[in-house]
C-alpha cells in the first residue's frame, strides 16, 4: 500500500488489535508496534502489575506518555483498549495515522477472551464490562477513519477487510485531489 501513514488499530480488549496487527504488518511489509508491549518494556512490569500496584488511572497516564512518544511512520500500531481515553494521544496518532476501529459484539468479546481479570484492564474495579463496552463504543467511533466489523470473521478475513477498505479510502482521496 502506497501510503506512509501509520495504521493504528483501536477497539475493545478482545477485538483482535494485536492478533490482526501482526498479520497486517506481515501482509503489508511494515514494522509492527504494540503499545502494550512498549508500556511493559518502559515500566519493567506487566499491565496487571501496574493496575494492582498503582491503579488503573496510572496505567492510563503511562499509556498516554508511551503513545505520545511514538514518532515513527509506515508502521502498524496496535494500541491497548484504553488508548482513546487520552484525546491528546489520539490526536497525536491521528496526525500521521489512519485510525482503524475493530468492532466486536459483547458476545464475541466474551467468547474470545477469558482472562479479563488478569489482562490489566484500565477500568475502575467496580465498573462492569458491559458498562465499559457502552462507554467506549462512542469514544472509539469518534476517532475512527475506518470501522471494520470483526464479528464472524477470522483474523485473516479481518485483515483482508482492512486492506480492502484502506485501498478504497486511498483511491477515493486520489480522485478527490
Ligand atoms: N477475528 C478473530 N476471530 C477469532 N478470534 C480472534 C479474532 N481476533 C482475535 N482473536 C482472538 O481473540 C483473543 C484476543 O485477541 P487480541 O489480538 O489479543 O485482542 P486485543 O489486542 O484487541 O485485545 C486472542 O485469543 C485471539 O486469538
Ligand atoms: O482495555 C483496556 O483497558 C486495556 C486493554 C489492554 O490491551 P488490549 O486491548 O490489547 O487487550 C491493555 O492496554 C491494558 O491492559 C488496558
Ligand atoms: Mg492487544
Amino acid at each position: 500500500m502506497d501510503d506512509n501513514r501509520n495504521l493504528v488499530l483501536i477497539g475493545m480488549p478482545g477485538s483482535g488489535k494485536s492478533t490482526v496487527g501482526v498479520i497486517l504488518a506481515k501482509r503489508l511489509a511494515r514494522p509492527y508496534l504494540d503499545s502494550d508491549i512498549l508500556i511493559q518494556l518502559v515500566e519493567g512490569r506487566t499491565l496487571q502489575e501496574i493496575v494492582d500496584q498503582d491503579g488503573y488511572l496510572v496505567l492510563r497516564e503511562i499509556e498516554q506518555r508511551v503513545l505520545l512518544d511514538i514518532t515513527c511512520d509506515h508502521h502498524v500500531i496496535a494500541t491497548g483498549g484504553s488508548a482513546p481515553y487520552s484525546a491528546l494521544a489520539m490526536e497525536h496518532l491521528k496526525k500521521n495515522g489512519v485510525i482503524v476501529y475493530l468492532t466486536a459484539s459483547l458476545q464475541t468479546l466474551n467468547q474470545r477472551v477469558h482472562d479479563y481479570e488478569t489482562r490489566g484492564l484500565a477500568k475502575h474495579p467496580d465498573q462492569s464490562f458491559l458498562d465499559l463496552f457502552r462507554e467506549r463504543s462512542e469514544l472509539y467511533s469518534s476517532y475512527a477513519d475506518i470501522t471494520i466489523d470483526s464479528n464472524g470473521r477470522d483474523q485473516d478475513q479481518v485483515c483482508d477487510d482492512i486492506v480492502a477498505d484502506l485501498q478504497k479510502m486511498i483511491a477515493s482521496s486520489r480522485h478527490g485531489q
